[in-house]
């Protein structure tokens, strides 16, 4: 009975152990598997997780663990929330351990680093196609979750009834409104390139320029994340939802957003690597730009901020440079799709 849980959560960073509370917080009981014993240590000590989310107790079926092994025996339900590039690695190392039954979902977001791979993808290539596979996507901040503060978020996946599994396991009525999606594709681009133009629009601020700006560059990044999502099979109704819309306007507006605040530091002045320290945590729009931007040339599409991202995190380019380009661009119709 011990070892028994409903759901084992993979990575005990700050959205890992949110999803966690979140989920025991409904009742079930859930493993939080974290790879390094000392932090995990520490979790089981204080009854949280002092160095991610200061000051919020766990509720009493989250429970720590530290053997993957045992985590993974506990529960048929895997929900793996780990940064994109150790995500394939955490998969391999998860994959002799898993159950007969066992299902799969991520809320990591971001692409495979070099490859540009959706996550989909690489779960794919490392467990085989025997497995349910799902995302979780949405402007959702760790540290409000966690607080078991209001949020909506969507879930789609490969199987139906897994994805309905996982709407229970983690609506709430008091807090947390779960909605389910069929665009498994849509959803994880959505989370992958929000974090691109949530650099953009932290750049802008960074420079000085105000919510005209800021908007102006929501607005547009919306319409490369729709003109990315078309090529790779998405809906585009989906970019009007959660794992669009919604998490640009959070993570672009908002300085929880570690993207925004790393796009902030590099508007004001600082260099990249030192404006990553800064924030010690992970910074998925920073490998993921070069994932992005390289997956939009490949398939020849338009992506115009991405593309000044890029130049200012790879390329030497200075944020005022990628101002200026943007603005200097040919004009064109509003609702011109290609040019
Ligand atoms: N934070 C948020 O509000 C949200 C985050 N996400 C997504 O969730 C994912 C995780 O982000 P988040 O939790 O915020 O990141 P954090 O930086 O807060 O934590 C990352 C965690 O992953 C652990 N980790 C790193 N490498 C490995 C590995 N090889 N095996 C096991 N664990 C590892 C880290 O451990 P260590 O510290 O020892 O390196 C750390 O505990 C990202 O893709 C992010 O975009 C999505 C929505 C909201
Ligand atoms: O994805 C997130 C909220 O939905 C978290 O954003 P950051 O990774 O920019 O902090």
């Amino acid at each position: 009975m011990k070892n028994t849980a409903d759901i084992t959560v993979l990575g005990a960073g700050s959205y890992g152990t949110a999803l966690a509370i979140s989920l025991a917080s409904n009742g079930h009981r859930t493993l939080l598997w974290g790879h390094d014993p000392e932090h995990i240590e520490n979790l089981k000590r204080d009854h949280a997780n002092e160095a991610f989310l200061p000051g919020i107790t766990f509720p009493e079926l989250l429970i720590p663990e530290v053997d993957l092994a045992t985590a993974l025996a506990a529960s048929n339900n895997v929900l793996v929330v780990v940064p994109s590039h150790v995500f394939g690695q955490v998969l391999e190392q998860a994959k002799p351990l898993l159950r007969e039954d066992s299902r799969i979902v991520w809320a990591t977001k971001g692409l495979e680093p070099e490859t540009g791979r959706l996550l989909q993808e690489v779960a794919g290539d490392v467990l085989g196609d025997k497995y349910p596979l799902a995302v979780l996507s949405g402007p959702t901040f760790a540290k409000e979750l966690a607080a078991g503060m209001p949020t909506a978020i969507s879930v789609a996946g490969t199987d139906d009834v897994f994805t309905e599994d996982l709407v229970e396991l983690l609506h709430s009525p008091k807090r947390l409104r779960v909605y389910a999606n069929d665009d498994f594709i849509g959803l994880q681009l959505g989370g992958a390139v929000k974090n691109v133009i949530a650099i953009s629009a932290g750049m802008s601020d960074g420079i000085g320029f105000g919510a005209n700006a800021r908007t102006a560059l929501i607005t547009r990044g919306l319409v490369e994340l729709s003109r990315l999502g078309e090529a790779m099979g998405a809906q585009t109704s989906t970019f009007m939802g959660m794992a669009g819309l919604g998490d640009l306007v959070l993570t672009c507006t908002d300085n929880q957003s570690r993207n925004r605040r790393f796009g902030l530091a590099l508007g004001r002045g600082q260099g990249v690597e030192e404006a990553q320290e800064e924030i010690g945590q992970v910074v998925e729009g920073y490998r993921n730009t070069k994932e992005v931007y390289a997956l939009a040339k490949r398939l020849g599409v338009e992506m115009p901020i991405t593309e000044q991202v890029y130049k200012v995190l790879y390329q030497g380019g200075t944020p005022h440079e990628a101002a200026k380009s943007l603005l200097a661009r040919e004009k064109k119709s509003e609702t011109e799709d290609s040019e």
